[in-house]
């Protein structure tokens, strides 16, 4: 049962506390039916476990951010502990390991560092609209492919130009069966239940799983990181991140599981929340053809016709960035952000939250919170012109920084700034050369376009759907053609460890469409 003095939360029953209640799937839906019922610091039991759920922005911030250094830990996540044996930087305990690859990740990720991978980002944008030229209906997998494509030139040097190339599908297959693993239901119950861990191996599916998963990423980032050295042995260093990393392994203190799976973290959690941010853009704006239009005319006022929009337009264009913030509060992209652990005894507003507490942010519920957003079920990119943080006039607004969706504290997320570049670039280019538009039926009417309908996951992306993706003009159109077969050189850099398909691949599509 639920212990004196902790934060209020639904009745428990004997030994499972809340875990008969707690949601499979989606549980942000959950979380939020229940802050408004038991209010913005409540508590749930699992087992003797106990689970803090903060719907409370100014709650967040005192916790998780003014008291970092108690709060900066992560739950148990015993099969993440399986597949990497603690080495995955964002489920790690905060511990010694966390800290040095931290620390790694930090110097590698400045906002300075990631300027200077600019100009791959904007030739990777150029890829991204130029596909969507030639296969408009490919647009889902397409941002996949482009969100780790960015990262994968960043991080190892080396681009993913197709979606089905042999190491691209594998390091898709290894992030969806890590997805699978780790779905609140399997893992919850074996972390929160400890006596599951002992089940041997025969009868445990999901053992014989994790150890699949561990061969399939350490052949997979093993062989990654060895390209790497090659490269650099042959004298053909492009400025990549991880030979950065190389260069200062001995300073930074990384060892040879460090420096594997410091790569498959970033790749990972760079690749899958991008990529879910996009498809979550052109679900969002095909359903919403006003903001589009709207966003769509100031582009067109500060850039024009007769060139591509470049980083600085944005300064100018406060219509899209105030679309960009209200995308993240619509559809933020970990309505849950990632749970926290406390590993001291806190206080706060009376309660007392036990060391071992899973500390969870419900970003879903304080960003619709009809308290503090006006109709917050509308996407309303208005919003964050009436005010800043896009909260109702007269509301307090202190604990609402701009980047609140990329976490809290220690842990807050190190890839915000490489996030934010490729999203306001593309945000700029695709609303600059195309219409987002619904599908249509036989006829030609435009289909209701669902943006409701999400998969499940801590970052869950939309279902698979259909838009139609078509270019403004033929004069837009000729412009990204031109401006992507220009960007030949910066490619050339990051094309050198291709494989020959690979190779052969690209020569075959750097034309002009009118040569397909
Ligand atoms: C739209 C894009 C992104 C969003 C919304 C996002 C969001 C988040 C959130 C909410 C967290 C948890 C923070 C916390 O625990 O308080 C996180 C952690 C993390 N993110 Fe991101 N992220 C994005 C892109 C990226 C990219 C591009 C990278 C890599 C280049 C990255 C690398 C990481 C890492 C390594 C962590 C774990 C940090 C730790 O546990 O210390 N993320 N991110």
């Amino acid at each position: 049962s639920r212990e004196k003095g902790l934060p209020p939360g639904p009745p428990t029953i004997p030994l499972l506390g809340n875990a008969h209640i707690f949601p499979a799937s989606a549980p942000h839906f959950k979380f939020t039916e229940w802050a408004r019922q038991w209010g913005g610091i409540y508590s749930l039991k699992l087992g003797s476990s106990t689970v803090v759920v903060l719907t409370d922005a100014a709650a967040a911030r005192d916790l998780l951010d003014k008291q970092s250094e108690t709060t900066s830990d992560r739950p148990d996540f015993y099969i993440a502990e399986l597949v990497t044996q603690g080495k995955h930087m964002t489920v790690s305990h905060y511990n010694s390991t966390w800290k040095t690859m931290r620390k790694a990740v930090t110097t590698i990720l400045t906002q300075k560092a990631v300027a200077e991978q600019l100009p791959i980002q904007q030739a990777e944008a150029l890829h991204l609209a130029y596909n969507l030229l030639r296969s408009p209906q490919d647009f889902y997998t397409e941002a996949k492919r482009f969100s780790h494509s960015v990262i994968l030139s960043v991080m190892y040097g080396k681009r993913a130009p197709r979606y089905d190339a042999p190491q691209t599908v594998q390091f898709f297959d290894c992030l969806r069966d890590m997805n699978a693993l780790a779905e609140p239901g399997a893992s919850v119950l074996i972390d929160f239940f400890p006596i599951l861990k002992l089940v041997p191996e025969r009868w445990a599916k999901w053992k014989r799983q994790c150890l699949q998963l561990r061969t399939m990423q350490r052949a997979l980032y093993g062989a990654l990181l060895g390209e790497t050295e090659d490269r650099l042995r042959r004298g053909e260093a492009n400025g990549s991140y991880m030979e950065v990393l190389l260069g200062r392994e001995k300073e930074l203190n990384m060892d040879e599981d460090m420096k594997l799976y410091l790569g498959a973290t970033m790749l990972e959690a760079g690749s899958d929340t991008t990529s879910i941010w996009f498809q979550t853009f052109f679900l969002v704006l095909a359903a919403h053809p006003e903001a589009q239009k709207k966003a769509q005319a100031e582009i067109d006022r500060v850039v024009g016709e007769d060139r591509m929009p470049v980083p600085s337009d944005l300064e100018n264009m406060p219509y899209v960035r105030a679309l960009i913030l209200e995308l993240h509060r619509y559809r933020p992209n970990n309505p849950l952000s990632i749970p926290h652990a406390t590993e001291a005894p806190r206080e706060y507003n009376g309660y007392f939250i036990p060391p071992k507490t899973m500390l969870i942010v419900n970003l879903w519920g304080i960003f619709h919170d009809p308290e503090l957003f006006e109709d917050p079920e509308k996407f309303e990119p208005e919003r964050y012109l009436r005010t800043e943080s896009g909260t109702k006039p007269g509301v307090d607004a202190s604990a609402f920084r701009h980047n609140l969706i990329f976490g809290h504290g220690r842990r807050i997320c190190p890839g915000s700034h490489l996030a934010e570049s490729s999203i306001n670039i593309n945000v700029m280019n695709l609303l600059w050369g195309f219409n987002i538009k619904p599908d249509t039926d036989a006829a030609g009417h435009p289909l209701p376009v669902d943006d409701h309908d999400y998969l499940g996951g801590l970052a869950p992306a939309p279902a698979p759907f259909k838009c139609k993706i078509v270019p403004r003009t033929i004069a837009k159109a000729k412009i990204i053609e031109r401006e992507y077969l220009a960007a030949d050189e910066t490619f050339a850099k990051f094309e050198v460890g291709l494989s020959p398909e690979e190779k052969e691949f690209v020569a075959k599509t750097r034309v002009p469409l009118s040569d397909l």
